[in-house]
């Protein structure tokens, strides 16, 4: 069968990954095992650089690539960090230092005020020159704490208050995650394309 290149460097990411795309039956792998250089995420949309992760992934290896684009988007900050949530604290910065940036960025804002919500696009390209790649998106409704909780998922989670459980993102186990989230969503949406399109 022919693998499946997951077009993301994102530990966290490929965790999550390996139980959503699981009922794909598909054999996945990280685009690391085959040297797949990083590209450079010029867009101003999550679509657009989930179509540049990807293609890129496909035309260095050959085989069908999957990517994510995602971020938090925060209403107090108008937006942002959006498409620029990886490099929030500057280009190479680390999930620390992106945290740490966003409490700053919000210090002044009272609770009430501090609504956000994560983004997550999806896009399968069968090939590098795909004119018809599978896209899909999804988010995730939540506020940006005061300070960190927990010590689950990565990224922003532990900033990141989930109402609709009452405990922030890196405080709920991986599965619940995966149930409620916008990449969990995006996935459900990704594989009910896929069934509908290929079989
Ligand atoms: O569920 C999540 N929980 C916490 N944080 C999250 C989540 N989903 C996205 N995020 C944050 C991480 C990063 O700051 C940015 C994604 O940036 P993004 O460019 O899509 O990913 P990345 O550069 O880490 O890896 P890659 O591009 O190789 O997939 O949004
Ligand atoms: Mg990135």
């Amino acid at each position: 069968m022919t693998p499946l290149v997951l077009a993301s460097g994102n530990a966290g990411k490929l965790r999550e990954f390996a139980d959503l795309l699981a009922p794909m039956g598909w054999q996945v792998h990280p685009q690391s095992e085959f040297a797949v250089p990083e590209a450079e995420e010029t867009g101003l949309t999550f679509v657009e650089n989930a179509l540049i992760k990807a293609r890129n992934a496909a035309r260095h290896t050959g085989s069908p690539a999957l990517a994510d684009d995602s971020g938090i988007e925060v209403d107090a900050l108008k937006g942002a960090p959006g498409v620029f949530s990886a490099r929030y604290a500057g280009p190479h910065a680390t999930d620390e230092e992106n945290n740490a940036q966003l409490l700053r960025a919000l210090a002044e804002v009272p609770e009430a005020q501090r609504s956000a919500r994560y983004w997550c696009v999806l896009t399968f390209l069968r090939h590098a020159d795909d004119p018809t790649p599978v896209i899909v998106q999804a988010s995730w409704e939540g506020r940006v704490l005061m300070a960190p909780e927990g010590e689950g998922g990565f990224g922003y989670d532990p900033l990141f208050w989930v109402p609709e459980r009452q405990m922030s993102a890196a405080a709920l186990d991986k599965a619940e995650k995966n149930k409620i989230s916008h990449r969990g969503r995006a996935s459900a949406l990704l594989l009910a394309e896929l069934k509908t399109r290929f079989s």
